[in-house]
């Protein structure tokens, strides 16, 4: 078993005050273990622990330092004021992802978890991919996946129960206006595609479920309200159906979420990032997480964002970035078997 490999994030948000919280909840967990990569300085910034930081040489030391430190494989870079988000801090931003990425392709870390990023931020230092998602789809170019490619974004949260709601985005990040120019049979065909090999070898479901979610309003109402489940979704669905998978038609989207038509499937899949983003993080927005599915590595993260309202003043909840750590690790046992 390697470490879990995190990233630092945007240092002035969240993500240097949850690393400490979530590893002094996790040291007692050597099958969590995990290293940051990051500039020591911006952890020591927002330190309120009794412990130490271990500057690691080899992401391979973080196991045996977990339990009394918290493991660092540093980069250059320097701390940030906490809530005043700076392009300057751009490149030690992107420098710890691909770091992490590297790390994982090398098979040096199971999985790579990361702390938030807030794009505009990086896209005024000219940061030229939307989000993680996009952006670790490029770092892994050329390295095949072990189900169909994506990137695909999903988001997961356990309801009261603790079943999973997990649903992917057959688009990500993009203006709702071009949503529906984007929503090509070839796209929704290769997002669903995605999801369901995900379902079985990362989440273990041996023959997944998957409902998939209209565009228009009442899944366009037999072509009234829209047309684009008529022309594009529902020719996809019957296209898989007829290889064996189980899949809906479009449905319609706002009956989707709630309890009882969640007991019908194991994932669904939404037309675009607000349709299905707001179920997850309503059901559970401490306990979510999200997903990068058809990447050669594994890839986790909390589902909250730098929330550079909070930063510094020490009430920041780790509690979405525990359960990142712990999806990684999860998922990198179905995909690996440790
Ligand atoms: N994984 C990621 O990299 C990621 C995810 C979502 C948003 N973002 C980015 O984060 C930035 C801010 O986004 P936003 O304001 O929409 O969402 P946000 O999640 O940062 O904040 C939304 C609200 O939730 C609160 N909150 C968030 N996390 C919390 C935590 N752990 N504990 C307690 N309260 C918490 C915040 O204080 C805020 O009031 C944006 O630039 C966005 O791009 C990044
Ligand atoms: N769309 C995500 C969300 O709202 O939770 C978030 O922006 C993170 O996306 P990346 O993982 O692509 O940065």
């Amino acid at each position: 078993m390697r470490p879990l490999a995190l990233t630092l994030g945007d240092p002035a948000g969240i993500g240097p005050e949850v690393t400490w919280k979530a590893w002094e909840r996790l040291r007692g967990n050597p099958e969590l273990a995990f290293a940051v990569i990051a500039p020591p300085s911006a952890l020591k910034r927002v330190s309120r622990s009794e412990h130490p930081l271990a500057l690691l040489e080899d992401i391979s030391e973080a196991s045996d330092q977990f339990s009394h430190a918290l493991p660092v494989l540093p980069i250059e870079g320097n701390a940030a004021i906490p809530g005043q988000a700076d392009p300057v801090h751009a490149d030690t931003i992107t420098r710890s992802i691909q770091t992490a990425v590297t790390q994982a392709l090398l098979g040096q870390a199971d999985a790579v978890v990361t702390n938030p990023i807030a794009k505009d931020v990086l896209y005024r230092a000219g940061f030229s991919f939307p989000g993680h998602t996009e952006y670790l789809g490029a770092l892994c170019k050329g390295v095949a996946a072990p189900y169909h490619p994506g990137p695909v974004m999903m988001l997961t949260a356990p309801d009261s129960e603790n079943r999973d709601l997990r649903v992917g985005l057959a688009t990500i990040h993009i203006p709702l206006q071009t949503t529906s120019g984007s929503l090509t049979p070839d796209v929704v065909m290769s997002a669903a595609r995605t999801l369901l090999g995900a379902l079985k070898l990362d989440f273990g479901i041996e023959n997944p479920r998957l409902a998939v979610c209209g565009l228009n309003p009442h899944a366009g109402e037999n072509g009234a309200l829209g047309t684009e489940e008529q022309d594009v979704i529902n020719p996809v669905c019957r296209l898989l159906r007829s290889e064996g998978h189980d899949i809906s038609d479009a449905l319609p989207a706002d009956t989707l979420f709630h309890a009882e038509a969640r007991l019908t499937y194991d994932g669904v899949l939404a037309m675009y990032h607000d349709q299905g983003l707001i179920p997850v993080k309503t059901l559970d927005f401490h306990r979510g997480v999200n997903v990068t599915l058809g990447l050669p590595i594994v890839r986790t993260s909390p589902d909250h964002g730098t929330a550079f309202n909070i930063a510094g003043q020490g009430i920041a909840r780790p509690d979405s970035l525990i359960a990142a750590l712990r999806k990684a690790r999860e998922i990198a046992t179905h995909r690996h078997g440790h």
